[in-house]
């Protein structure tokens, strides 16, 4: 098998016995090292195999040494999307190895949704393929159909019907990303997605990071969309999230912290301050950040708001993602001020997430909606306030918002209007104890149990998982 990532490897290994190896890009592989080595067991472990596929980023008018997005801006995500086409070849290399070595075709190919040209390679080797999502079915099937349906010709007053949701689903022109509204099919973002998407099409089917119990509907859309036999494997969460109770107390300590400079201690010291649920936490991913002029009032009505806050900040638009933290983004001496009313903790780039969430005193989540975040806070109970920035994010919040009733939202991407006195509504609206914020909470602690339940033993989820197993076994009798 050759796949991406190592949970879902862990996941199939320890089920199935089967050898397992993970196909990336040299410094994700030295990385994917790190993580095996602290989320294997060691048993299991010589089972799932790394291999390195070439990969030179300035080759490709990247920045030297890119082998992931962390350090780009939005502008490079593209260029190294295309980029990312040039590992074809060497794949194919890899596989016909692997072939060669054991004298018969992996059993399957699972690749990422973003190398649709695995396909290509599956079919040429004679396996079979299927293409993995990160992502939710809602999310994913929103985003595949509007890349796929071009042009968008909505206007700013306009709701318009997207092609494979039903017609009450509506979306908004504010709903997709600057590059989408203007995307006609030959711009670069289209080149890239639209072939990428059409060739997942033709893989054998689907591995979706999400449970059949928690987006029935977005999974029945999903399914139309694609014509595909879709496993819903997920949500792929490390076991101690998992394994969480209100009762076990925070996953603090459960796991490796491997950030220099983050100490997970502080941050537990600072929560243990403060009451039950009335901490709001904040973070953009690890990919997405916001404007100068929206952290600024951001900041305001936080302040304005009094409720105590985690915040990671990463620099705005405009400034080096990777750069030094500047005190000016944010009102005069407001790091300073909050820390010494004990309100609000601001955390550089990177904060142990889980284990702040899993942490009694974390109430509500501000969040841009990137599928891991909203799982794992799902998980713990934690319903969220919404700030969508990119990618599938404007529909799993709109998801969040109409179906699952989770999460409210603040605003939508860069160009959103955010002033203080919203952002300080819409806090008190969320972390009050009583009418939607009481709501919202019961309603996100019924999907962390479905999530719990569908990734038990017997679960839907791990029932996926044996049932895609086995039809790639049955389907190698027909290679
Ligand atoms: O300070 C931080 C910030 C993030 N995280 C972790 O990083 C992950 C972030 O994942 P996610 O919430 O999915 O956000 P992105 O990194 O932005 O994810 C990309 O990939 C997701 C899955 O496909 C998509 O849903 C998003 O739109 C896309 O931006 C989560 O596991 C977080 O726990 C931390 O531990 N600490």
């Amino acid at each position: 098998m050759e796949l991406s990532g190592t949970l879902e490897a862990k996941q199939i290994q320890q089920r199935t016995g089967f050898t397992i190896t993970i196909a990336n890009t040299p410094l994700n592989v030295q990385h994917l090292r790190t993580t095996l080595s602290t989320t294997s067991n060691d048993s299991s472990q010589p089972s799932i195999r790394l291999a390195e596929l070439p990969f030179c980023g300035s080759d490709h008018g990247l920045p030297p040494h890119t082998e992931n997005t962390e350090s780009l801006s939005l502008q490079q995500f593209v260029t190294f999307f295309h980029a990312s086409n040039s590992l074809q070849a060497p794949f194919h290399s890899l596989v016909s190895g692997i072939i060669e070595k054991e004298g018969r075709p992996p059993l399957c190919i699972i690749s990422d949704v973003f190398f649709g040209w695995a396909t290509e390679v599956a079919k040429s080797l004679g396996t079979a393929n299927v293409t993995f999502t990160t992502g939710g079915a809602y999310g994913t099937a929103a985003y595949m159909s509007l890349w796929q349906n071009l042009p968008h010709r909505a206007t700013e007053s306009d709701y318009f019907a997207v092609p494979g949701f039903p017609d009450s689903c509506r979306f908004h022109i504010t709903q997709l990303h600057q590059y989408l509204r203007v995307a006609d099919g030959t711009d670069v973002w289209s080149r890239y997605f639209q072939p990428m998407l059409a060739n997942s099409l033709k893989s054998s089917g689907w591995l979706c990071n999400t449970a059949e119990e928690i987006e029935p509907q977005g999974l029945e859309i999903f399914r139309n969309y694609v014509k595909l036999p879709v496993w819903t494997i997920g949500p792929l969460l490390p076991p101690a999230l998992l394994n969480h109770s209100p009762s076990s107390g925070s996953i603090f300590g459960q796991r490796a912290w491997k950030v220099p400079g983050v100490s997970p201690e502080k941050c537990l010291e600072w929560l243990d301050k403060h009451p039950q649920s009335s901490v709001l936490y904040i973070s953009f991913g690890s990919q997405n950040t916001i404007s100068p002029s929206q952290m600024m009032e951001l900041a305001m009505g936080l302040e304005d708001s009094g409720k105590p806050f985690i915040w990671v900040i990463r620099p705005p638009v405009g400034f080096d993602i990777k750069g030094e933290f500047r005190a000016e983004w944010l009102p005069e001496k407001f790091e300073q001020r909050m820390a010494d009313r004990n309100q609000g903790l601001i955390v550089h780039n990177w904060a142990p997430q889980l284990e702040i969430l899993s942490h009694k005193s974390t109430g509500v989540f501000l969040s841009h909606c990137g599928w891991n975040s909203v799982m794992e806070s799902l998980c713990v109970g934690v319903p969220i306030i919404a700030w969508p920035l990119a990618a599938e994010q404007c529909y799993n919040s709109k998801m969040l918002v109409e179906d699952m009733g989770v999460a409210v939202e603040l605003t939508r991407g860069l160009q959103g209007a955010v002033v203080r006195k919203e952002v300080k509504r819409v806090i008190e609206l969320v972390m009050d104890s009583k009418g939607k914020a009481e709501e919202m909470k019961k309603k996100a602690a019924e999907i962390g149990e479905k999530i719990r339940d569908a990734m038990r033993e017997e679960g839907s989820s791990l029932k996926a998982m044996d049932d895609f197993v086995s039809t790639m076994l049955s389907k190698r009798q027909g290679y």
